[in-house]
C-alpha cells in the first residue's frame, strides 16, 4: 500500500531524512522509531505531501505521488493523526468526525445552499458514518458536546475516528500513545489491531516501546535521518546498532542494560 524508496529531505544544510526505504502492506502495522530528531515526523510529512522530498520516491497503492499536493494524496486514501493532537475543539464530537466524511461525500455547494433532498440524504449518510466510527473507537457519552470538554484520551479517539471517517487505505499515526495512561494505552493497542483487521495499512511513530514491540509486524529504526534497522520486533530489539542509537557510543554497561530493557519493553521479562 505504501512504498517509500530512498527518501531524502534536507532543510538547508540539515539532512532530516537521509535515504529511508520501507513499505507497508494492506493489513500490516509498521512502526518507525528512533531518538528525538531522527526524522520520523519529517518522513511522515513527505508521505502526506506536507513536505516535498529532496529525492526519492513515494508510491501509494502503486501510484507515484512523490511531491504531490496533500489534497491529492488524501484523495488517494492516506489519512493521519498528529503528534500534537489536532481536533476542532469548538465543534461537537460528532461534527469533528463528520468533517472526515466530506472527503468522499462530495457535496455540492448549490445543494447545500438550497438544502436539496440530495444534500439532506448525504448529511444523513455522513452522520451515520461518523456515529459508526465513534462506536468503533469506543467513544461513549455525549456526541453533541464540544470536543474541548472531553478528557485528553477521548480527544485522541475523536481524532482517530475522524481519520477513519475519511475511509483511508493507509493510516499514519504520529505518537498516538503520548499523554495516555496505562489503561488507555491498552485500549489503543486493541484499537490499532482492530483497524489493521479492517485491511487498512498502518504506519506508526511511537516512543512507547512496549506498545511498539507488542503491536508491530515490522519496526524501522531511524537515527539522524538514516535507517539503521528494519525487521520484526524481536530482531530489532536485540540489534546493537539500535541500542547504541538510543544511547550514544560512550554508554556504560548499566546504561546499555537499561536501553535493552526499554527497546525490549514488551517482553514481560
Ligand atoms: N521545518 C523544519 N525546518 C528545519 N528543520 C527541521 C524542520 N522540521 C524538522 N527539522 C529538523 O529535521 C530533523 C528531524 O526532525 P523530525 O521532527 O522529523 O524528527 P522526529 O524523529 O520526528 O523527532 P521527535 O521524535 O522529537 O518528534 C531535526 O534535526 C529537526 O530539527
Amino acid at each position: 500500500m505504501l512504498e517509500v524508496e530512498d527518501l531524502r529531505l534536507s532543510f538547508g544544510g540539515v539532512l532530516a531524512v537521509d535515504g529511508l526505504s520501507f513499505g507497508v502492506g494492506a493489513g500490516e502495522i509498521v512502526s518507525v522509531i528512533g531518538p528525538n530528531g531522527a526524522g520520523k515526523t519529517s518522513a511522515f510529512n513527505c508521505v502526506t505531501g506536507f513536505y516535498k522530498p529532496t529525492a526519492g520516491r513515494i508510491r501509494i497503492d502503486g501510484a507515484d505521488v512523490t511531491g504531490r499536493r496533500p489534497s491529492l494524496i488524501a484523495a488517494r486514501g492516506v489519512s493521519r493523526t498528529f503528534q500534537n493532537l489536532r481536533v476542532f475543539g469548538e465543534m461537537s464530537v460528532l461534527d469533528n468526525v463528520r468533517a472526515g466524511t466530506h472527503l468522499w461525500l462530495r457535496q455540492r455547494v448549490v445543494d447545500a445552499l438550497l438544502h436539496t433532498p440530495r444534500y439532506r440524504r448525504s448529511e444523513r449518510e455522513g452522520t451515520e458514518e461518523a456515529n459508526k466510527w465513534l462506536d468503533f473507537v469506543g467513544l461513549r457519552g455525549d456526541r453533541a458536546g464540544l470536543v474541548r470538554n472531553l478528557p485528553y484520551g477521548e480527544q485522541r479517539r475523536v481524532e482517530i475516528a475522524r481519520a477513519l471517517a475519511r475511509r483511508p487505505k493507509l493510516l499514519l499515526l504520529d505518537e498516538p500513545a503520548a499523554g495516555l495512561n496505562h489503561g488507555e494505552k491498552a485500549e489503543l493497542l486493541d484499537l490499532i489491531r482492530r483497524i489493521r483487521d479492517l485491511g487498512i495499512a498502518i504506519a506508526l511513530i511511537e516512543h512507547d516501546m512496549g506498545l511498539v514491540m507488542e503491536v508491530s509486524d515490522r519496526v524501522v529504526v531511524l537515527n539522524f535521518g538514516r535507517e539503521i534497522a528494519d525487521g520484526p520486533p524481536e530482531q530489532v530489539r536485540g540489534d546493537p546498532a539500535v541500542i547504541e542509537a538510543y544511547l550514544g557510543r560512550d554508554a556504560d554497561e548499566a546504561e546499555v542494560e537499561a536501553a535493552r530493557e526499554e527497546v525490549g519493553g514488551a517482553r514481560g521479562e
